[in-house]
């Protein structure tokens, strides 16, 4: 259904968590390829610290991945020495489920009691200034799939979630995309650090030519199937939000370029990538925590 799990449901599955876990995180981290989302070695999810795992399929009323390779589980630790919560694996709505049910997670982590949310994803280069395993960090986003009225608040409010109608305009907290160049710059990496406007369609099929040209017309510098409806839910319920997506191939925006996306190859960058942004992610963390701690 689109009426989604009650408040009361949601806050069962967050005390079954509570109840497991010794420190309440503040920041909780959505991992997409690349993160740890596809395989585990060597992904940021491996690297937390006093890891406490909870697979998916363990979590009362918690749907279950199916993407082949997603493993589904909940890692709770420290990334320098901070509490945090990543979801190794997500929830698409090409899956079969609805929006409601992919967000789901991102409210138990806010009953959990996270103020922050982290979102990565991996997406086609839509701007012709990306290349192949830059980073995106994102602005601003288009929600295509709620053109339509598709959209994970669809259905009854429940007001201690949200308002009936959320602001979107500051979706994308404007200092911790300062923060997130500032360590760009540290780290050496601000000449494949872009930022940039993201949509997600629905797949599970990638785009045509001709739905990349009109994308990018409307000034769409990334596509992916993911993210929006997390960060629409995550706003919802006054999470701050930063959000950022692993380029894993230039869309093919002409009718004569041979190459076609495909997921083996999303993968794939995702291996190149996944030390430098386990690095971002890492120091986001760190500096989020601080900037949050003196406001
Ligand atoms: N052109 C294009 N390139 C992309 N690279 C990654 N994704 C995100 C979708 N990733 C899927 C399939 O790999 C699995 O989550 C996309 C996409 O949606 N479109």
């Amino acid at each position: 259904t689109s009426k989604g799990y009650s408040y009361e449901t949601l806050l069962e599955i967050a005390n079954f968590l509570i109840s497991r876990v010794s420190d309440t995180p503040r920041i909780g981290i959505i991992c997409g390829s690349g993160m740890g989302s596809y395989w585990k070695e060597g992904s940021l999810a491996e690297t937390i610290s006093d890891a406490v795992k909870i697979s998916y399929e363990d979590i009362p009323n918690f749907p279950v991945s199916t993407v082949e390779g997603h493993h589904g589980q909940l890692v709770f630790g420290k990334i320098c020495g901070i509490p945090v919560v990543a979801m190794q694996g997500r929830f698409h709505y090409f899956e079969g489920y609805p929006l409601w049910k992919c967000c789901l997670p991102v409210r138990v982590m806010k009953l959990i009691g996270i103020k922050t949310l982290i979102v990565t994803n991996a997406a086609g280069g839509l701007n012709p200034n990306y290349k192949v395993g830059d980073i995106m960090i994102v602005k601003d986003h288009i929600n295509m799939m709620g053109f339509s009225g598709n959209n994970p608040l669809h259905g009854p409010n429940d007001e201690r979630f949200g308002p009936r109608f959320p602001p979107m305009s500051k979706a994308y907290n404007f200092e911790y995309r300062k923060i997130a160049k500032e360590i760009a710059k540290e780290l050496n990496i601000d000449d494949i650090v872009r930022e940039g406007v993201y949509t997600c369609l629905g797949g599970p099929n990638f785009e045509t030519v001709a739905e990349l040209n009109m994308l990018k017309m409307v000034g769409v510098d990334s596509v992916g199937m993911s993210t929006v409806h997390e960060v629409i839910t995550a706003r919802h319920c006054d999470l701050k939000v930063f959000a950022l997506s692993l380029i894993t191939n230039e869309c093919v925006t002409s009718y004569d370029i041979i190459g076609e996306a495909n997921h083996e190859e999303v993968l794939d960058v995702g291996r190149m990538r996944q030390d430098v942004l386990r690095q971002f992610v890492s120091k986001l963390v760190e500096r989020i925590t601080q900037l949050d701690a003196n406001s």
